[in-house]
């Protein structure tokens, strides 16, 4: 194995619970920020995680450098119970269910949670082993702009029914044993990465 758990820059104690954001972050933003607050709240979470991607498989173009993204993102996001990590380039995958296999592994007992935007439930359907991830562990979904019925109508929504989580059970979702999935109503921020890098495009 290439890395591990110190390779990768941090402890994580056994029975913690621990959010796991993955993103582009190209630029990250507020609204990532208060996605993650919501989700330490709501879920009950120890920590949270921003997985910053090498570069997601399904976008055509590549993002900003990853030290760029992975310095950024720490400039924004500051706080005690969120760590911002590369794992995935000392990992070598992009892929989140082979991330969250080698993540189990390297933190054995660590209650992981995966955490992510109504528009990434509409579409996790088209990842690659997305069942898997399902079915690895507890899923949390936070309600975004213009996402939220296409979410609620989604091809993993409708194929997990059985597991989802009623909102009010939210507190419970990071200790319920997978599939489980839960759909969380937070307040809703209207930022998004493509809207901030066209912004700067029309300022040059
Ligand atoms: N405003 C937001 N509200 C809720 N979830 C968000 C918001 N912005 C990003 N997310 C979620 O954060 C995670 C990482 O997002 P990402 O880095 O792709 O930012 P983005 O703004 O969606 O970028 P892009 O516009 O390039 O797709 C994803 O799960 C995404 O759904
Ligand atoms: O595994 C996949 O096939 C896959 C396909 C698309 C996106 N993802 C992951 O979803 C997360 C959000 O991606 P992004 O680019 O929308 O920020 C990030 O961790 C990506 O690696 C993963």
């Amino acid at each position: 194995m290439l890395w591990d758990a110190h390779a990768a820059g941090f402890r994580l104690a056994r029975g913690q619970k621990v959010g796991l954001l993955g993103g582009s972050f190209d630029p990250p933003h507020q609204g990532h920020v208060h996605i993650t607050l919501e989700a330490l709240r709501r879920f009950r979470l120890d920590r949270v995680i921003w997985l910053v991607s090498p570069g997601n498989p399904l976008k055509a173009h590549g993002p900003a450098p990853l030290e760029d993204r992975m310095a950024a993102c720490r400039a924004i996001m500051q706080h005690p119970r969120v760590l911002i990590s590369d794992f995935e380039r000392l990992a070598g995958t992009r892929h989140t269910a082979r991330t969250l296999e080698l993540l189990q592994q390297a933190f054995p007992g660590v209650r992981f949670t995966w955490l992510m935007g109504a528009d990434n439930l509409a579409q996790l359907h088209r990842w690659e082993d997305w069942r898997q991830i399902m079915e690895r562990m507890p899923v949390g979904v936070l309600a975004r702009p213009g996402s939220r019925m296409a979410a609620q109508g989604s091809m993993a929504a409708d194929v997990y029914a059985h597991a989802r989580l009623p909102e009010r059970e939210a507190s419970r979702l990071a200790l319920t044993p997978p599939p489980a999935w839960c759909f969380v109503n937070v307040p809703m921020v209207d930022l998004s990465s493509t809207e901030l890098r066209r912004a700067k495009q029309e300022k040059k």
